[in-house]
């Protein structure tokens, strides 16, 4: 079986202590693709795909993907690097800023045979807001009628809408791309503040019969710290409120860990209320802390 995710992956700087900051790798994508990795069975293929430079540390981003467990998918543009993030925190919530205009991943869709040939045959293919964003209008079609037929062909593709205003030119064309990037989309995994803010949804279930219309057949709706409200054809509506978290350290990926549990839960056969469980759970522990990724989590063989 294999599972892909596909965006950008960046340099991140994440908060250490005594007002040092940590490098590492990170993007949504990758994140949930990080984790994907730690909960599906080995004999799951999980890969990242996504464009990079061939500079050192494009080079350094290729190891650390390998490392992690997750195949590398790449493509290398010679003439770009990697992009740069860094994250800031005030009580928990966390702030990013940017250095990725223009990185190598805005060129994802600008090779369509190799674009075709990332997507074949995979079982589960996953992407996300930021993944459309960073595109250029006419790649972010290319790539969506990519998706399309690759999900005719068989793959169950899953949309997190990740919204970041600032990567998108204005509020209608982010709308107008989150809706065509949810339209080639089997499970959609929205968050309902952002819902709220790009298509002024009053109740999630605006949100899940928004997607529902545009052919998704799942919808989790999270909410933060609130109920997740879930919906799938199959199985109708369900509601999960996720567990307390003492203490929110760094609120960073906690959609993407949150899309990693879903999914993974998901291709094991779960309902969409113990698929919620798994990834509220998950996305419990990762916000409690720093950056984007948490072996700590992992070590000791439990969640
Ligand atoms: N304060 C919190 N307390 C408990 N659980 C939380 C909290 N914040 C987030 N979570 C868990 O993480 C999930 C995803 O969080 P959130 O709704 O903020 O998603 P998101 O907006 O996609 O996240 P991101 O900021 O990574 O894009 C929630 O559904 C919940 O399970
Ligand atoms: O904001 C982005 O584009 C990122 O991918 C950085 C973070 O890792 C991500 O947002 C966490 O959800």
């Amino acid at each position: 079986m294999k599972f892909l995710s596909m965006g950008e992956i960046m340099v991140e700087m994440a908060p250490a202590d005594a007002g040092l900051f940590r490098m590492g790798f990170a993007g949504d994508t990758f994140n949930t693709a990080w984790y994907a990795r730690r909960l599906l069975p080995a004999a799951w293929d999980v890969a990242y795909g996504t464009v990079i430079g061939t500079d050192a540390v494009s080079d350094d981003m290729a190891t650390f993907i390998e490392a992690q467990g997750v195949t590398p998918a790449l493509r290398r543009d010679p003439s770009r690097t990697v992009g740069l993030y860094m994250i800031q925190t005030q009580n928990g919530e966390r702030s990013f800023s940017y250095w990725r205009g223009q990185s190598a991943a805005k060129t994802l869709a600008d090779e369509p045979a190799w674009l075709d040939d990332l997507l074949a045959d995979r079982d589960i293919i996953h992407f996300s807001g930021i993944t459309l964003a960073i595109l250029a209008p006419h790649a972010r079609q290319t790539l969506c009628d990519a998706l399309k037929r690759a999900r005719q062909n068989g793959a169950h593709v899953s949309f997190d809408t990740n919204l970041r205003p600032r990567l998108w030119e204005d509020a209608q064309t982010m709308a107008a791309g989150l809706t065509l990037g949810a339209s080639t989309a089997d499970t959609v995994l929205p968050s309902f503040d952002e819902e709220q803010l790009a298509f002024g949804d009053s109740h999630p279930d605006d949100t899940i019969r928004r997607y529902a219309d545009l052919g998704a057949t799942t919808v989790a709706v999270k909410n933060g710290a609130n109920i997740c409200h879930l919906w799938s054809s199959a199985e109708g509506d369900a509601r999960y409120d996720p567990p307390a978290v003492a203490q929110v350290i760094d609120s960073t990926a906690a959609g993407d860990s949150f899309a990693a549990g879903f999914l993974c839960a998901r291709a094991q056969e779960a309902s969409v209320l113990d698929a919620a469980k798994q990834a509220a759970t998950l996305a419990g522990a990762v916000i409690q802390h720093k950056g984007a990724l948490a072996p700590q989590i992992f070590e000791g063989g439990t969640q």
